[in-house]
């Protein structure tokens, strides 16, 4: 039965045009194709499969993924890919590894914190990958506290030297990806202390490991922390263990672009904010957004394959039953679950100009727009985290028992997903730095300076604190304008709420750490204010393909209402909508499945995921879904013999005994 396609019904029930979509989902035609010819390439290339990899142990897993990783970079040589080729390719191969880091944080870390003369140094070794290296900020004892980080480096002006130091147990680092058994360098977050004064946290560059025979150098000691949650999964990483002891490197290893210490030991600040220091989590945290789409979609697209291929109860007269994502409450946990994907594609999208934007800011020492940079990097990353890791256990239930098993896809998905919600800051602590941008937006309210950019709308307080919703029927929640209002008023309510709360406190820390809770919800309206915005303001530029913009315009809804619909509590309480109002928006919200239910399974192949990079048999392209199952167990180690390892020892006895008993 191979080549037959069992969801070929369901594309041809679209209303749209599927291959434009996939150029809007990718970002552009030039995005399309290259995401098109990379996932392909990696797909066809045997170097790169998957199979097997959820059973192996830890060390043969680690080994493959060096392998893996060396391999990629073979060929990335080999075929003399740019390096947008070369990062697709590391996206398609899809298994997490050192080289993340390397690419993502620690070459990052060097452009935004090193001078030009430091860059000119040490890009060149890590771009032909002759050193590899790490980001080791966390530790033992501390990691969203930056401050409170113990690793010491002493600059001793006889030798013109740091000594980078652990005093405490507490100070070894722990967590950096990378770490524990494969980079040579790493940037190093320590206390500058010079003079006998502590400058507080700074990045270091320092070598770790002999160059000639990868033995960590003397004063070092590195290793792995441990197997982590799930099969396979975030096991590919070694994240690391490492403590110094009086490791000397030489000044002009520390990153100067922040601050300077001199030959003499002084310690010079730079004109740039200290905050720059804190750059390269900005950002990651960007690109934390754009990847939450990308995982998101990958688990919609195998729940919703999966659904449609899937039927339980309701046969009539001998005929089929049911597709089970004909059940409305089906719909209900997917659809918005799709509409959430497509959502944080368009955020995503706007993210990374913000970020190109801050960026070219700082180059020219405009620092204006940093606090709002940072607040729209950590509070979009907490939330499209959040929801995405919440998504895929979701798309994990709505796939049924199937959903549990391995070969779904979704178990792995979600143990190499879930830690996003922690690593580059956790999120409830992400949401509390939004919060004090907020408060610190609402305090300065009247006091003559314009909120600019995602906090504009608090300009127009006065309104928003007392306006009402117009919707008087359903379709009236189509209307962006009535959206809008209703999102920005409920984050402006909810912040004033938090700051008339906060004044009754003589102390404000006090009183942030007592409203904390409060604050956090706060931070989550405002952020989803931006989500949907972003995706309003998508819509309102031209889109090419028939029936395309009426898709988005049907997710969007899906989108909007669902929150609308979760959060009703927050609109009502701040009195901005009715339960009539509320009503209304859920029946349009049902509207809006019924509208969007014969374009699932093309909505979902506009990701244009190869079978993969989905690695699922629910998630098929081709829907073939049980006779691949069935042939899947068989290839179980378990199943490589009729009487299993263990039978003759424990078994046997079991048997043999009950039998005794029986005859006595
Ligand atoms: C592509 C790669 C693959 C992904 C793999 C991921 C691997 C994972 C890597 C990691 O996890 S690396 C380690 C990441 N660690 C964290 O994210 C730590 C989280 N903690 C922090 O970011 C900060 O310490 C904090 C909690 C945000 C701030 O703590 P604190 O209250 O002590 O603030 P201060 O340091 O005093 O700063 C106050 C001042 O600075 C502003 N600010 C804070 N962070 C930033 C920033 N990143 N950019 C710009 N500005 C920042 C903050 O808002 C305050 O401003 P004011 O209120 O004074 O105006
Ligand atoms: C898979 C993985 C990879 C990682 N990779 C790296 C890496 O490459 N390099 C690196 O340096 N680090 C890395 N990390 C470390 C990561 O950045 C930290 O774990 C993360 O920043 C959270 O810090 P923490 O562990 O100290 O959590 P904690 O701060 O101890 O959090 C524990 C709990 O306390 C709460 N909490 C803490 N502070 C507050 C507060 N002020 N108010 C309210 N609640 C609070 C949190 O919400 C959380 O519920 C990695 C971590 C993981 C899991």
């Amino acid at each position: 039965m191979e080549g037959v396609d069992y969801l070929a019904d369901e594309r041809k029930k679209a209303e749209f045009d599927v291959n434009e979509m996939k150029i809007v989902w990718a970002g552009s035609r030039h995005n399309f194709e290259l995401s098109d010819r990379i996932s392909k390439l990696v797909a066809n290339d045997p170097g790169f499969s998957k199979e097997g990899r959820t059973m192996l142990p830890r060390k043969e897993l680690f080994k493959n993924t060096l392998r893996k990783a060396t391999y990629a970079w073979k060929r990335i040589i080999e075929l003399r890919l740019s390096e947008e080729e070369a990062a697709k390719l590391r996206h398609f191969v899809d298994e997490p590894a050192f080289t993340d880091l390397h690419w993502g944080m620690f070459i990052p870390a060097i452009k935004g914190q090193g001078t030009d003369e430091q860059q000119k140094k040490w890009l060149p070794l890590a771009y032909k990958m002759q050193i590899i290296g790490c980001y080791a900020q966390t530790e033992l004892g501390h990691g969203s506290n930056v401050q409170g980080l113990e690793t010491t480096a002493t600059f001793d002006p006889q030798t013109d030297e740091f000594v980078i130091h652990s005093p405490t147990l507490t100070s070894s680092k722990w967590w950096p990806g990378g770490l524990g058994k494969v980079s040579t360098h790493a940037v190093v977050y320590a206390r500058l202390i010079t003079n006998g004064k502590d400058y507080g946290i700074n990045g270091f560059i320092v070598q770790l490991r002999s160059l000639e025979d990868h033995k960590p150098l003397p004063g070092v000691t590195v290793g792995d922390i441990g197997l982590k949650f799930g099969n396979g999964a975030y096991n590919t990483m070694d994240n690391g263990v490492l403590r110094f002891d009086h490791v000397r490197i030489p000044r002009d290893q520390m990153l100067m672009r922040v601050s300077q210490v001199t030959r003499e030991g002084k310690y010079v600040q730079s004109d740039v904010p200290r905050q720059l220091l804190y750059g390269t989590m900005v950002y990651v945290r960007q690109t934390i957004v754009s990847d939450a789409s990308n995982a998101l979609s990958r688990a919609v697209c195998i729940a919703t394959r999966y659904s449609a291929v899937r039927r339980q109860f309701g046969s009539q007269n001998g005929g089929q039953e049911i597709q089970v994502i004909d059940y409305k409450t089906q719909q209900n946990r997917l659809f918005p679950l799709l509409a959430s994907a497509y959502a944080f594609r368009f955020v995503g999208e706007w993210l990374k100009w913000l970020y190109t934007d801050v960026t070219q800011r700082l180059q020219a020492n405009d620092f204006s727009t940093l606090p709002e940079a940072h607040a729209c990097t950590a509070g979009l990353k907490s939330l499209t985290t959040t929801a995405t890791a919440d998504g895929i256990e979701e798309c994990r239930k709505l796939c049924g028992g199937h959903g549990y098993l391995c070969s779904s896809g979704l178990p792995e998905l979600f143990a190499v997903y879930v830690p996003a919600c922690t690593y580059e800051g956790d999120n409830t602590v992400l949401l509390l730095q939004v919060a004090r941008f907020l408060m610190k937006t609402v305090s300065q309210l009247g006091s003559g300076k314009k909120p600019v950019g995602t906090i504009a709308y608090m300009g127009r307080i006065e309104h928003l604190m007392q306006c009402r919703s117009d919707v008087k029927q359903a379709k009236d929640w189509l209307k962006p304008s009535a959206v809008v209002e209703a999102f920005e008023a409920r984050a402006a309510r909810m912040s004033v709420a938090c700051a008339q709360n906060l004044s009754k406190f003589d102390n404000p820390e006090e009183g942030f750490a007592e409203l904390a809770a409060d604050l956090a919800e706060a931070a989550v309206a405002h952020c989803q204010l931006i989500v949907v915005s972003k995706f309003i303001e998508k819509l309102q530029q031209d889109i090419p393909g028939e029936g395309v913009k009426q898709q988005l315009e049907v997710l969007c809804g899906i989108y909007y209402l669902f929150l609308l619909h979760k959060h009703q509590g927050d609109f009502l309480g701040t009195g901005y909508i009715t339960s009539k109002q509320a009503s209304l928006a859920n029946d349009q919200l049902r509207a809006l499945y019924s509208q969007l239910r014969p374009n699932a399974i093309s909505l979902v192949d506009a990701f244009n995921y190869t079978d993969h990079f989905l690695d699922s048999i629910l998630g098929r392209y081709d829907g073939n879904v049980y006779p691949k199952l069935y042939e899947a167990a068989w290839k179980d180690p378990l199943n490589q013999s009729d009487i299993a390892d263990g039978f003759h020892e424990y078994i046997r006895p079991l048997l043999k005994q009950q039998l005794r008993t029986a005859r006595l």
